[in-house]
């Protein structure tokens, strides 16, 4: 049956939701960590909810795209939605979702990097494998696949998060071309979105590459993907842009170099990822693949 927007969208009452603690600062917006509690007993669930930065138009549209979308998201490894809490007379929205209570991955690697194998570390790769083979099959390129947008539900499940840059590829083209580039973050984006803004499921893959490189970096800040592409580029670059700069490097075949405690078919994973011809990138069905088999050779 036909099921009207807004009766389809799980309603939270602002007079309910009582905020606890500062998450983070997202694309749109600040998320905080809130106790939904209409029994104002503290038996409430725990929530996080993404508030809209300003009211400004645009932004108001940018982020009812971003709720639409994570609305129709339902999957294990891609972090759920419950609802919208509207403020001020519908004049603001939040977006409410589940709390995932051990916070970014970033953070996770960084402070349990030592009990934490590769075995752990190559489930979280096949989880985020999983979730992206997901958003595939609705034809959605996520465009900010990167360590800080996934989420640490349970010590052996990570979810996606972070959909303010998503966007659907139309049905008679396989890339989606982006007018305006924002704050990009291009130490993570394939060349072809660096020189064309060109974002395809393949130009994901080249994201899930860096993102496996920050894993079995533990999300090491001295091994940040942004600080050792500067090392290379140079700190003092003058005139043509950064992301220039970038470019070249990636023509000329520099690639992240091999984090100390990642096994060399890990490595290999990633050049694959960063194929410089996105037609010879794998897809995520077969990174999966790959994954799941080197968990299975994992004695560990
Ligand atoms: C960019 O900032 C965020 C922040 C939160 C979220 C988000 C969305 C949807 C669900 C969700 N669950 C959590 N959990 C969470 C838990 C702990 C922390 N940290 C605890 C330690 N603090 C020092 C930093 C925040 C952050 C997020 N965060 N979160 C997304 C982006």
């Amino acid at each position: 049956s036909y099921s009207h927007p807004q009766h389809d969208q799980t309603l939270f009452e602002e007079r309910y939701l009582r905020y606890i603690s500062p998450l983070g600062k997202g694309n749109f917006g600040s998320v905080e960590l809130c106790r939904y509690d209409p029994l104002g007993d503290n038996t409430g669930e725990l929530v996080a909810v993404k508030k809209l930065q300003s009211n400004k138009q645009s932004n108001l549209e940018d982020f009812q795209k971003e709720v639409n979308t994570l609305h129709v998201l339902h999957c294990d490894y891609i972090v759920k939605y419950k609802g919208v809490c509207y403020s001020m007379g519908r004049l603001s929205m939040s977006l409410v979702m589940e709390y995932l209570p051990y916070g970014s991955l970033i953070g996770y690697l960084e402070k349990n990097k030592h009990n934490i194998n590769t075995r752990r570390m190559l489930l979280f790769a096949s989880q985020i494998c999983k979730g992206m083979e997901y958003l595939q099959s609705l034809r959605y390129v996520h465009r900010d696949l990167a360590a800080r947008n996934i989420l640490v539900a349970s010590e052996t499940l990570v979810k996606i998060a972070d959909f303010g840059l998503t966007k659907v590829i139309p049905h008679n083209k396989d890339y989606y071309r982006v007018t305006q580039p924002g704050e990009s973050p291009i130490f993570w984006y394939a060349p072809e979105s660096i020189t064309e803004s060109r974002f395809s499921q393949k130009s994901d893959v080249w994201s899930f590459g860096v993102v496996l490189h920050e894993i079995f970096s533990y999300c090491d800040i001295r091994f940040n993907p942004k600080r050792l592409y500067m090392q290379e580029i140079g700190h003092n670059v003058l005139g043509t842009s950064i992301s220039v700069h970038l470019a070249n490097l990636l023509k000329g075949n520099w690639r992240l170099p091999q984090p100390s405690n990642c096994p060399p078919k890990v490595y290999v994973l990633m050049w694959q990822c960063w194929a410089h011809d996105f037609d010879e990138r794998p897809y995520f069905s077969d990174l999966g693949n790959q994954i799941e088999t080197m968990i299975q050779d994992e004695r560990e």
